[in-house]
């Protein structure tokens, strides 16, 4: 028997989530979103079968609902949940970026037919809406289940089930150690990088010439500042008390930075700058808490027609499959370092060895 499955919100996450379930003869997918051209689109390019205007309507028919709009809207979505008259359990989960305040909202629910089982996939990307939707945009990533009180393991594999063709990792944590950790290692930096963005935006006030000099360094780690505030300020206002303690301590370690810098001691700065380079370096090597592993081998290619589809094809020719592609900027114009982020230790060794057998020079990051 097919399963009804409600996806309300279709921008990036909630149609690259409906994309991947509607080619399943197992899923009926309903889209309910509050832009109507959303739902066109998504009708009109096979992303959902149904679309709906009526929420209460549409969750009345559902055996799964996940909630993929703006966090705040995802708890009014909560609360309306709360009152329908559901006629059977139904598994409710959602994609939001941060938890607490997720499951807080869960905890309330008085509908005894609403079992919460929050979720969150760790893949994104700086596009929105439905437009930017990709079924394999969670191959791989982490995704972390955060239960309410009323879910048990059962009604966690039947979640599971419904998502397994996302291909991701899912990884159960309760929602407080979910927003410490993501708070590190995902909102955090975004702030830092808004941050470095303004203070390069200062200096070009009085050195004109200055984002000429904007080498790979600067495009790397400022690159998350180019995602879609509306959705980071929502981050960071449900993640505004994480986000405050990590301010005050990096506050300290800038200090400690400052105070490094000023001294001059070239012992104690190399010793600072390698042990962030041996942690970093660790970092893509073994499986860790939520952060992925990564496995990256970098190309040097010339700055002609055809390289990049040289590579992939020998790699192609082997089946091994690229996760992740990227031309660095670091000598622009020159040649390119080309990215390729591969999905195992055996395939990055593989790739390794293909690759300098057909002469091209490469470098493993560990
Ligand atoms: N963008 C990313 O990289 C990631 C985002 N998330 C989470 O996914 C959620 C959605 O983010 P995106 O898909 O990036 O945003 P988006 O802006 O691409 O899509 C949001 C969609 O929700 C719809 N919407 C807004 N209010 C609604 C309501 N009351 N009822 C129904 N639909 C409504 C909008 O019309 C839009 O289609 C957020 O909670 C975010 O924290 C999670 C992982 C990654
Ligand atoms: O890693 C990041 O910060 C991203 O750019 C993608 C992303 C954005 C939001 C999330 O909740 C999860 C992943």
């Amino acid at each position: 028997m097919k399963r009804t499955i409600v996806i309300a919100g279709l921008g990036l996450i909630g149609g690259s989530l409906a994309k991947g379930m509607a080619v399943s003869d197992e899923n009926h997918i309903i889209g309910y979103d509050v832009s109507n051209e959303t739902l066109d689109y998504a009708l009109a390019n096979k992303i959902i079968h149904e679309p709906a205007t009526d929420f209460t309507k549409a969750a009345q028919q559902a055996d799964f609902i996940i909630l993929a709009a703006p966090i705040s809207e995802t708890i009014r979505l909560m609360e309306k949940l709360n009152t329908i008259t559901l006629g059977k359990n139904t598994i409710v989960s959602d994609v939001s970026s941060v938890k607490s305040s997720i499951i807080e909202a869960a905890n309330k629910f008085t509908n005894d037919n609403i079992t919460f089982i929050g979720g969150h996939p760790m893949s994104g990307s700086h596009k929105k809406g439905v437009q930017a939707a990709k079924a394999h945009l969670f191959e791989n990533a982490i995704y972390v289940l955060t239960p309410a009180i009323n879910s048990t393991p059962a009604k966690i594999d039947l979640l599971k089930d419904v998502l397994q063709h996302t291909k991701s990792k899912f990884i159960v944590l309760n929602s407080d150690e979910h927003d410490e950790m993501t708070g590190v290692v995902s909102h955090f930096p975004h702030l830092i990088a808004s941050s470095l963005v303004h203070q390069a935006r200062k200096w070009e006030e009085t050195h004109a010439y200055l984002p000429n000099l904007a080498a790979g360094g600067f495009r790397d780690i400022t690159r998350i500042a180019s995602s879609n505030p509306k959705l980071w300020q929502d981050i960071f206002f449900h993640n505004g008390n994480k986000m405050s303690k990590l301010l005050e301590e990096w506050i300290t370690e800038m200090r400690y930075l400052k105070n490094l810098v000023d001294k001059k001691d070239k012992e104690d700065m190399i010793s600072y700058l390698d042990m962030a380079k041996c942690y970093r370096d660790g970092l893509g090597t073994e499986e860790k808490g939520v952060i992925p592993s990564f496995y990256d081998i970098y190309v040097d290619i010339r700055d002609q027609t055809g390289a990049l589809a040289s590579v992939t094809q020998i790699l192609a020719n082997e089946n091994i499959s690229i996760n992740n592609i990227q031309i660095l900027e670091i000598r622009e114009g020159i040649t390119g370092a080309l990215r390729l982020s591969l999905a195992s230790k055996d395939t990055q060794k593989e790739s390794y060895n293909l690759l300098k057998n057909h002469g091209y020079e490469i470098m493993i990051q560990r």
